[in-house]
């Protein structure tokens, strides 16, 4: 019932919960806590989010929350395509400032898991995208985070769209990954 695949960072996963198509259309248990704890994933989430881009090229992130505040993220899109990427800022990992990336679609029907100790940003690659995603912890402005998206020392291959990304006022002035306070 749940197909998963590690990306290559430590606990950052690929999920593709079982659809039920019909001649209807489909259905799917897009989230389930007992087949979820089967597959080795236990985690409690108290918070849904809900973000709708409007355009194409609208990037979000690299965000992340702080301990004792950090947040594991399950993230889909219920409706258009997002390029998704986690990247590794735990100082001691052996994997520190490493990145993955992974296509998520509406289409597809896949997930991501984003542990605790991952800065996570993607941009959309088609106008009217909406992503939904669960968080294990509630939203905390004073240990919300950010990292430049186009940080040298991370290096991520953000996809060439046409024109500009757009990002938001904060995100703009997100400091470089030697400058931000990360995990240690
Ligand atoms: C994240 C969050 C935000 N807000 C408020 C704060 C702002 O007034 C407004 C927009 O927040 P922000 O610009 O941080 O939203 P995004 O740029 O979509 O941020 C998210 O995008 C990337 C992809 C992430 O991984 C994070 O989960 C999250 O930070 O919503 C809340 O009230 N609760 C929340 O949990």
């Amino acid at each position: 019932m749940l197909e998963i695949r590690p990306l290559g960072l430590d606990g950052v996963l690929e999920i593709v919960p079982k659809r039920f198509g019909d001649a209807r259309g489909f259905f799917v248990e897009t989230y389930n806590e007992e087949r979820f704890s089967d597959a080795g994933i236990d985690l409690r989430f108290v918070q849904d989010n809900h973000s709708h881009s409007a355009a194409a090229g609208i990037l979000r992130g690299l965000h992340y929350q702080l301990p004792p505040r950090a947040q594991d993220k399950l993230l889909r899109v219920v409706r258009g395509r997002v390029f998704d990427v986690a990247v590794d800022i735990r100082r001691s990992s052996k994997t520190f400032r490493k990145w993955v990336a992974l296509e998520i679609s509406a289409e597809k029907g896949n997930q991501i898991l984003v542990p605790k100790g991952f800065a996570h940003g993607f941009v959309t690659l088609v106008p009217d995208t909406e992503v939904l995603y669960k968080v294990t912890d509630t939203y905390s402005p004073q240990h919300d985070r950010s990292i430049r998206f186009d940080d040298p020392a991370i290096g991520i291959e953000w996809p060439s769209l046409s024109g500009e990304f757009q990002l938001s006022d904060k995100d703009l002035k997100a400091p470089t990954l030697a400058a931000a306070e990360v995990f240690a």
